[in-house]
């Protein structure tokens, strides 16, 4: 019996893992039992207040688990009524719904009153259109009224898949899911549809909680035994140059703030390629962090031939989208990991192409854009609405040759091999000027130490997030930088 904590399940799967269980002699019956238990313990621990559990039940095995809950619930005391559709006959629902004491109420028939909480048993992993006009009205019913909505397994009307709703969609207190969380219950909006996620276990078997394709939660799993390691033995270019390019006189501070959580990611040396006129002002402003002056192509070209550097970040506060394009193809060259944000994203906007024949050697570019920065170097794959954004992510990734860490609240970060992982653990006030900027130099400040790119890329997420929560709400991108090395 068990859980998996890391392991995201698409609805698709877990159908399959529970007809595997089945297959295997375990009793499906048992599983809805234990899930709807879980459900009501969910209700009678959140809701003690509760006067009245309204359970709302699908046709299918969500359902199903809404009437375990609703005759649990009954016999402990709570009011209950139960609404929806008889489930056909034959199945676990079928059987859990004759053993459930008293009337089902059509749907339309619910008028809210003081003290229901409701029970979302309508649709969960099976969820294949949007809902009818008739729940769209009861969930609209729910929202105007203030009703709190526990959902099992999934709000109803979001897909698990992509985290995005189908159509009307019930905004929940509480989820209760079972086994393994499926990815719409990380990715946004998913994520706070769903509100309080319980995961729960059913007595499903560890064994069969698996995936061919995997996508995690991410976790120090995936990268821990890839973070670089302290030595007595190292010296500060045995730990790693990393060479942040800086931008002009007026937008110099991004590229500071990138320097600054390289070097406090570990790196042993960090020098900020600055362009001539900017080198004074930015020289005002830095200690630990030196600075080579770059003019141009054949500046860089000249002190690129000094093998003593080991990553580059490029991008933030750059400005010149050409002189970028021209610099990553020098950059390219060298065989080093190379992070690109911000403006060295959108140089290429449009013409990823030309990107992926740079860097087709080995993995060793990672690319860190937002929502607008990904539609602009992949259109076609932001306007596919069929697509998930771990989809999105792990198609650029494919399409580049790259780390592609689409960020956001849901940050996803995918591997051209498939690998994936969806950080859903970062404070919403990471989202502040500054904080993208500290995200690229604290992974390249890991690559510059020889974590390779997906690992890298999934700790500086990890620790961009742990900084976040340490610097606490109202903290800017400075306070976020100091944060960034010290204990958990
Ligand atoms: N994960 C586990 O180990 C267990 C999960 N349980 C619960 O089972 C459901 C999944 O049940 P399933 O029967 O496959 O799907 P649903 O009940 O979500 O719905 C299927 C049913 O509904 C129809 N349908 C789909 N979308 C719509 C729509 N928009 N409008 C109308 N009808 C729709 C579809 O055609 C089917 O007829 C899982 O979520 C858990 O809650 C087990 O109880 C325990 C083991
Ligand atoms: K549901």
């Amino acid at each position: 019996m068990a859980i998996n904590e890391t392991l995201l399940v698409t609805p698709a799967a877990m159908t399959r893992i529970d007809r595997a269980a089945v297959d295997s002699g375990l009793d499906g019956f048992a599983l809805m039992q234990s899930a709807g238990a879980h459900v009501a313990a969910v209700a009678v621990s959140q809701f003690p207040e509760m006067r009245r559990a309204v359970v709302m039940c699908g046709p299918g095995n969500n359902g199903g688990d809404g009437h375990v809950a609703a005759r649990l619930l009954g016999q402990s005391g709570v009011h209950v009524v139960r609404y929806g559709r008889q489930p056909g006959p034959g199945g676990d629902a079928a059987r859990a719904f004759d053993i459930c004491p008293g009337p089902l109420h059509p749907l339309a028939d619910w008028q809210p009153q003081a003290g229901d909480v409701i029970i979302d048993a309508l649709f969960g992993a099976g969820l294949d259109r949007p809902v009818s006009q008739e729940i769209a009205g009861v969930i609209e019913r729910a929202e105007e009224s203030g009703t709190p909505v526990i959902a099992v397994d999934l709000p109803s009307g979001l897909s698990g898949r992509t985290g995005v709703p189908t159509g009307a969609c019930f905004t929940a207190r509480h989820t209760v899911t079972f086994a393994a969380l499926k990815p719409g219950h990380l990715l946004m909006p998913g994520r706070a549809l769903c509100g309080q996620t319980h995961l729960c276990d059913i007595g499903m078997p560890a064994r069969l909680i698996c995936s061919d394709d995997p996508v995690w939660r991410n976790h120090p799993g995936l990268y821990r035994e890839a973070l670089p390691a302290a030595s007595s033995a190292q010296h500060k270019y045995s730990r790693g140059h990393l060479v942040v390019f800086s931008g002009p006189l007026i937008s110099g501070g991004a590229a500071r703030l990138s320097a600054m959580a390289g070097l406090r990611s570990g790196a042993g040396l960090v020098t900020l390629a600055t362009p001539p006129i900017a080198v004074l002002l930015q020289a005002t402003h830095l200690t630990a962090i030196m600075q080579r002056a770059i003019k141009d192509d054949a500046d860089l070209t000249d002190w690129l031939n000094d093998k003593r550097i080991s990553s580059f970040v490029i991008g933030p506060g750059f400005g010149d989208l050409g002189k970028a394009r021209s610099f990553i193809r020098l950059l390219a060259d060298t065989g080093c990991p190379v992070v690109l944000d911000a403006d060295a994203i959108t140089a290429f906007a449009s013409c990823s192409e030309k990107l992926s024949n740079l860097f087709n050697d080995k993995l060793r570019l990672v690319l860190t854009p937002h929502e607008g920065e990904f539609r602009r170097l992949f259109p076609d794959l932001a306007d596919d609405e069929t697509l998930s954004k771990i989809d999105r992510a792990r198609m650029a990734a494919k399409q580049l040759n790259a780390v592609i860490v689409y960020k956001g609240a849901d940050t996803v970060i995918a591997a051209p091999d498939g690998r994936c992982a969806v950080n859903a653990d970062a404070p919403p006030w990471l989202a502040t000027a500054g904080s993208g900027d500290v995200l690229g130099g604290l992974i390249g400040g890991l690559l510059a130490q020889g974590m390779p790119p997906f690992e890298a890329a999934c700790a500086g997420v990890a620790q961009h997030g742990e900084a976040g929560t340490r610097a606490g709400a109202n903290m800017t991108a400075e306070d976020l930088v100091m944060e960034i090395g010290k204990p958990a």
